[in-house]
């Protein structure tokens, strides 16, 4: 679990002082924006009772808060602002995460965005087969076991937020890299398998959307970097953790 503390201040604002507060708000943030410790901040109001407002503030850590940013030259410029409110605080406390957190279903998951296992399998089949016929990977992938294919579909759908099929039939996150070790991928071994990997994804009928590609390439540079960094002399194998769940990123799916 992280370190953050999150940091509610209560206010109640009477009805003919609220723009105020929120102009001096809005002045007030950017010493947020601007500060190291705050990881990210908001502002909401009641909609049941006007004069009810809640600020949200993650920081780093409630040390980071009281000891670096209220010791900083923008916290000052930061109570400037917003003195006048100080009298209408109902409460300021600093909360601990709890691991009960989570997103819902609003946004699709890649894997789901993908067309599902389905589409997976249909990836790695036609992936493997173009591996196989490769000059630069068949001789590193020479004598692949025939689940091979399975197995890393699997991987990329959990990866992408689908079921954990791959943590409970093959092992977790250690287990893939350990399949890693000691194979000394190259550049451009690994710049083939990109390079594959997307021409695959364009046969299989992966989605061609920017943003569903822009996150599958996201993914798959991030993964072969790391493969290279596994299977060179240097590597240092990571204690067992969970499989990795990557998400849309900066660009969110076109929902029309
Ligand atoms: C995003 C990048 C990558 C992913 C998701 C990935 C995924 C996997 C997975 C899940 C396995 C284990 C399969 C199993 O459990 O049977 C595996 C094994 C392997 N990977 Fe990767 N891999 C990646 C990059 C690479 C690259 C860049 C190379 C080499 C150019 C490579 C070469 C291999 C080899 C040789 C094996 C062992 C195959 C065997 O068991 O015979 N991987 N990979």
């Amino acid at each position: 679990m992280s370190a953050h503390t999150v940091e509610y201040v209560r206010y109640r604002i009477p009805e003919n002082q609220s723009a105020e507060f929120l102009a001096a708000y809005t002045r007030a943030a950017t010493r947020l924006a601007a500060a190291p410790q705050c990881v990210d901040y908001e502002l909401t109001r009641c909609e049941e009772d006007f004069e009810h407002f809640v600020l949200r503030i993650t920081w780093t850590s409630t040390e980071d808060h009281l000891e670096g940013f209220r010791q900083s030259e923008l916290f000052p410029e930061f109570l400037a602002e917003v003195r006048p409110f100080v009298p209408a605080i109902e409460e300021m406390r600093h909360y601990t995460p709890t691991t009960v957190r989570g997103t819902g279903s609003a946004v699709p998951t890649l894997y789901t965005w993908a067309g599902g296992a389905e589409a997976f399998v249909r990836l790695t089949e036609v992936f493997y087969d173009k591996v196989l016929k490769d000059d630069v990977l068949a001789p590193v992938f020479a004598g692949l076991a025939p689940e091979h294919a399975t197995h890393v579909a699997l991987w990329l759908g959990e990866v992408f937020g689908g079921p954990p099929a791959y943590s409970e039939t093959q092992g977790g996150h250690g287990h893939m890299v350990a399949k890693h070790l000691g194979r000394g991928i190259t550049e451009v071994q690994r710049r083939r398998w990109v390079n594959l990997i997307q021409d695959a994804a364009d046969e299989a009928d992966l989605p061609t959307d920017a943003e569903f590609r822009s996150a599958f390439v996201a993914y798959v540079e991030w993964g072969t970097r790391l493969a290279v960094y596994f299977s060179g002399p240097d590597a240092v194998p990571p204690a067992e953790q969970p499989v990795p769940r990557w998400t849309w990123g900066a660009a969110q799916p076109y929902q029309g």
